[in-house]
């Protein structure tokens, strides 16, 4: 049974991580447009940081700095702010509220990582303990589905099996610590845009591959990174590399200098490479640099927690 969260202070800082589809089957679209999904999520240790500090009621307000802030739209289209906005309409109506949100990006914007779903999770997170409202992690998640697709697996992290529209979460099984080396491309990638190449590819799993694999899932149990290195899957990839071509070299010299195995992240353009230990990590993302394939190149480990408090 989930308790309600405690009475908070007058600011809260919250941090989301950034995720990965370890798995990511996509069927044909749906009547509402939307792809059904089957994918195994995976929280790597990359956050966004959202600070939430109380304001007059009526006040909503947002601030954006750090990686790709310039390429944040402002003010409602802000996904942080949408969530603030969204739970005060749900949760606080008969009380007005406010809140100023500062937002610190170190998850690429259109990388395909999230980074806007972990920021909703995170101001929804944030908000609710400012406003000392009485809201269930469920309900949060709840609320988080109508914000994306991707903001319930922001909330609950770890390792999980996503289905529907990947909204619905449960979590995985998953034992040890994975190593990542994560490149982020030059520019980003839109998320309906790869979708509609996806479709203009026409190439969707047969209905009994539409699951995610039991290697896959037998190799989180595990903890074995040679395994789940062998079983990386992104339906979505060959409409990434459609639409950004150069990502098949990123993805080759990644395998090249020894990665267990590689992926566009969900729709890219970041690409995951997978490794067994720290040290192969650091060698890894040596290599890319050098070898310049990418714009940069981050460490994560995963599985990482979603949205929790910090401050
Ligand atoms: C690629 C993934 O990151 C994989 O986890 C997600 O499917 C994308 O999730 P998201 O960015 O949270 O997506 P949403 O904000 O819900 O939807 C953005 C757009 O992506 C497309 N979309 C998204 C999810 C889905 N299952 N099918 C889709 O076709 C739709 O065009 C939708 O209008
Ligand atoms: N807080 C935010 N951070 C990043 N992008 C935002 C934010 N708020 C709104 N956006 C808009 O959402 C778009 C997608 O952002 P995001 O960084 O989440 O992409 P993504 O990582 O590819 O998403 P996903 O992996 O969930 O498909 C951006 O291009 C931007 O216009």
């Amino acid at each position: 049974m989930a308790s309600p969260i405690p009475p908070g202070p007058s600011s809260v800082r919250v941090r989301a991580p950034a995720k990965l589809n370890l798995a990511l089957r996509v069927g044909p679209p749906r009547k509402d447009g939307f792809h059904p999904l089957a994918t195994v999520y995976h929280a790597i240790s990359l956050f966004d940081e959202v600070q939430a500090t109380l304001a007059e009621p009526g006040v909503f307000e947002v601030t954006t700095t750090g990686e790709g802030a310039e390429l944040v739209p402002d003010g409602d289209d802000h996904l942080a702010l949408r969530a603030a906005r969204l739970l005060a309409e749900r949760y606080a109506a008969d009380e007005p509220v406010g809140v100023e949100l500062a937002v610190r990006k170190s998850i690429p914007v259109a990388g395909g990582l999230a980074g806007g779903s972990a920021d909703a999770a995170a101001a929804l997170l944030a908000c609710a303990v400012v406003w000392d409202l009485d809201v269930s992690p469920e309900a949060l998640r709840e609320l988080g589905a109508e914000l994306g697709s991707d903001v319930p697996f922001a909330l609950l992290g770890g390792t999980a099996i996503g289905s529907g529209r990947g909204e619905s979460v449960v979590p995985a099984m998953a034992r040890g610590t994975f190593h990542w080396v994560v490149a982020f491309a030059q520019h980003g990638l839109s998320t309906p845009a790869v979708y509609r190449r996806f479709d203009e590819i026409g190439d969707p799993p047969a209905p009994a591959d539409f699951e995610v694999p039991d290697e896959m899932l037998n190799a989180l149990l595990a903890a074995d990174p040679a395994r789940l290195g062998a079983t990386l899957t992104n339906d979505l990839q060959p409409a990434a590399i459609d639409l950004q071509p150069q990502l098949a070299r990123t993805l080759e010299a990644g395998l090249e200098y020894g990665a267990l195995g590689a992926l566009v992240s969900g729709s890219g353009p970041t690409v995951a490479f997978l490794v067994g230990s720290e040290t192969a990590a650091v060698d890894l993302g040596v290599a890319l640099s050098a070898d310049g394939v990418c714009r940069t190149v981050r460490r994560a480990t995963g599985p990482a927690p979603g949205a929790r408090i910090i401050g």
